[in-house]
């Protein structure tokens, strides 16, 4: 009973059994370290303390899943104008504050795909890799597994034009073309390769997919007040300035470090625009298509080029000085 509640994530319920069990058997040494396992997710639960050093460590192994519980900290799911639900403090909250930890739901690595894919994704219109197509059979597979879950999955955005939305689904009923729209607005890549850059392998790079309930949440803006870091598949999410109670409270999706015209492109693949203060001033800015199409031109001529840094250096000088003259 104890193994099955810490298997569905109900910590409260394993340290009760465990507990039970050491009580009646305390000679049992079995049950020991479940017992301390179980407690141990309890204080991360309710406290928010967790051995950051150890996450840290494990998390260099390569495709790490933590045995980590979920933290929600003073933070709460409101209405936002204009982009449907978000995050908002529910306290005054000072900057440096751990607002969320967050075990991926479902997780997909390019690894465990022995072959080359290359999938179209017709709901973001991009190209998709293999990590994300196992992310979402293995978001199957654990709803399968653990039908409880079925909710906090299903309420998770699914698009502007998801009709469904309010429809009850039945307990046990796997729902798969709703978890493929939740998972295009929702996934993450916790190397954070930028949403887009797809067809991974031809540069060699692994691409890795997760599906997080609670960081799901949270709206994006170029001008954040909090930042996401991955342990492995676990997102731990700071708050990075002092923020009001009741402010909405947002991750940047993409680099603010990107121009204006790249970020706006890669809105599109969750469908929105973003009204950020740095986009308000950017979308003014009559010389950011200039600027960019100068620093494409460079990176182009930076890459052909990286055998010979010096000429790379001659090239970078003179387009860096005129950015500044269409600043
Ligand atoms: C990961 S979900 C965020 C939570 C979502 N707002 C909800 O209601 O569940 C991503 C979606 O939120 C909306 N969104 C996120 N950031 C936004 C922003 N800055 N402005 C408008 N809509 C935004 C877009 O519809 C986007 O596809």
């Amino acid at each position: 009973m104890g193994q099955a509640a810490y298997g569905m994530r109900e910590w409260e319920n394993a340290t009760n059994h465990f507990g039970q069990i050491s009580k009646e058997f305390p000679s049992n040494k079995a049950v020991a370290v479940p017992y301390k396992n179980a407690v141990f997710r309890l204080i991360e639960q309710k406290h928010g303390k967790f051995d950051f050093k150890k996450m840290f460590l494990e998390s260099k192994k390569d495709k790490t899943e933590l045995d980590v519980a979920d933290f929600m900290g003073p933070i709460e799911i409101a209405k936002i104008d204009g982009k449907g639900r978000g995050i908002i403090a529910s306290k005054d909250i000072k900057s440096g504050t751990l607002l969320a930890v967050s075990k991926a739901f479902a997780s997909g690595y390019d690894q465990d795909y022995d072959g080359f894919l290359i999938t179209i994704n017709l709901i973001r219109r991009d190209g998709g890799t293999a990590a994300q197509m196992l992310q979402v059979i293995q978001a199957m597979k654990n709803l399968q597994n653990n039908p409880k879950r079925a909710k906090e999955v299903y309420d998770l955005y699914a698009g502007a034009d998801d009709t469904v939305t309010n429809e009850e689904i039945l307990f046990g009923v796997i729902d798969a073309a709703r978890i493929q729209r939740i998972s295009a607005f929702n996934r993450f890549a916790s190397d954070d390769l930028a949403p887009g850059v797809n067809f991974a392998k031809f540069a060699g790079i692994k691409d890795n997919s997760h599906l997080f309930i609670l960081p799901s949440y949270f709206n994006h803006s170029c001008l954040a007040n909090a930042h996401r870091t991955f342990y492995g598949d676990v997102m731990v999410i700071h708050a990075t300035v002092d923020i009001k109670k009741g402010e909405e409270i947002c991750l940047s999706y993409v680099s603010p470090l990107l121009e204006y015209s790249v970020r706006k492109q890669k809105f599109n693949a969750w469908k929105f625009t973003c009204n950020c203060e740095l986009c308000a001033i950017d979308s003014k800015d009559k010389f950011s298509v200039k600027r960019d199409q100068m620093i494409a031109e460079f990176g182009e001529y930076a890459r052909a080029n990286k055998s010979s840094p010096n000429r790379v250096i001659a090239k970078g000088e003179p387009i860096l000085k005129k950015v500044y003259v269409y600043n």
